[in-house]
């Protein structure tokens, strides 16, 4: 792909940084956001504000969405001036929010039905890899269209995998979200036992950190975690959606998971506590308020 004209909708942590990335590889783009003043660092790197997601898709041959859940990448795409409203043959939709396999299929139909090309690309990796263009790519739908967004991918991430048809992407993203979220809820009773059983946590996080469950997350969350700071990197409500919609699709193949229920229920707890605005690893607070 020359430098297109990118668009792109969503301009929130993660949308923001990787519209930034785009602008910085030298590729034109315009903005559109529900909330507009949103936009204003974009424009003062030199990309263009559209007015609506239909007037972005009707300037821009790719256009990228980046939502917050299914409700978000809908309302984009089906309600009046957006995306659908603009699709015309050769447009390409590409939506990197992360939503539920159904959400993705009903839009695929749509766009495709009025001769556009979709694919979803959901990314694992949040908002740092997201600035460094450093995002893991989960890809599936159109592939002539995926091949084309590949010089788009390489600034975004440092990997992207093709994975077939709609909805491949959003149920691997949501099986890596469904672990991930998990891992949290264990890594956070780990925090806690290890305190009320008078040992350190940080020597705990030492620990985990030279055998064979150490990762980025811990690493780099843990710290902060003891500190109880939260700044949003993942929203917590962004998270619980995950679980949700991952235990639907537990639901649907009837996996049984009990682990990712209480996981869930425990995200429910944060949110229900006020916490669904801060790093998900603030679901540690509801671990904190349980063992008294
Ligand atoms: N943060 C992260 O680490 C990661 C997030 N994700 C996923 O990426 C997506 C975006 O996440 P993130 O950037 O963190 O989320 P934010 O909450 O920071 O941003 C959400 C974006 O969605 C927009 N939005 C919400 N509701 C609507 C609506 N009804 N109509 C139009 N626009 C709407 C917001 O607009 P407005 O500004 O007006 O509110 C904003 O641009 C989510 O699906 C999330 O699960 C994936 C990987 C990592
Ligand atoms: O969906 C969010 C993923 C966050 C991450 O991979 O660190």
């Amino acid at each position: 792909m020359e430098k297109v004209e990118v668009g792109f909708l969503g301009l929130g942590i993660m949308g923001k940084a990787m519209a930034m990335n785009l602008l910085r590889h030298g590729f034109k783009v315009t903005v559109w956001n529900r909330t507009v003043s949103k936009c204003d660092e974009l424009v003062e790197h030199g990309a263009s504000i559209g007015e609506s997601p239909a007037a972005v898709i009707k300037k821009c041959k790719y256009t990228i969405g980046m939502l917050s859940d299914p409700a978000a990448a809908l309302s984009v795409v089906f309600d009046k001036n957006g995306v659908l409203e603009a699709v015309s043959s050769g447009k390409g939709y590409i939506d990197m929010s992360t939503v539920d396999a159904d959400t993705s299929s009903n839009i695929s139909e749509a766009i495709t039905a009025k001769g556009g090309f979709f694919i979803e690309a959901p990314v694992s990796g949040s908002k740092k890899p997201a600035e460094d263009g450093q995002l893991i790519i989960l890809a599936a739908g159109e592939k002539a269209l995926y091949e084309e967004a590949i010089p788009l991918f390489d600034v975004l991430g440092k990997k992207s995998f093709f994975l077939g048809q709609v909805g491949n992407g959003a149920k691997m993203k949501l099986v890596v979200n469904m672990i991930m979220g998990s891992m949290m809820n264990a890594f956070s009773e780990g925090l806690v036992l290890a305190d009320k059983s008078g040992l350190s946590q940080n020597t705990l996080l030492d620990v985990l950190d030279l055998g064979g469950m150490a990762n980025p997350m811990f690493r780099m969350k843990g710290p902060a975690m003891i500190q109880s700071s939260y700044s949003p990197q993942f929203p917590l409500k962004h998270q619980q959606k995950d679980m949700r919609l991952a235990l639907a699709l537990g639901d649907e193949t009837a996996v049984s998971m009990p682990v990712a229920a209480a996981a869930n229920e425990a995200f429910k707890k944060a949110r229900s506590m006020g916490l669904g605005d801060l790093d998900f690893s603030a679901v540690f607070e509801t671990v904190k308020h349980l063992k008294g």
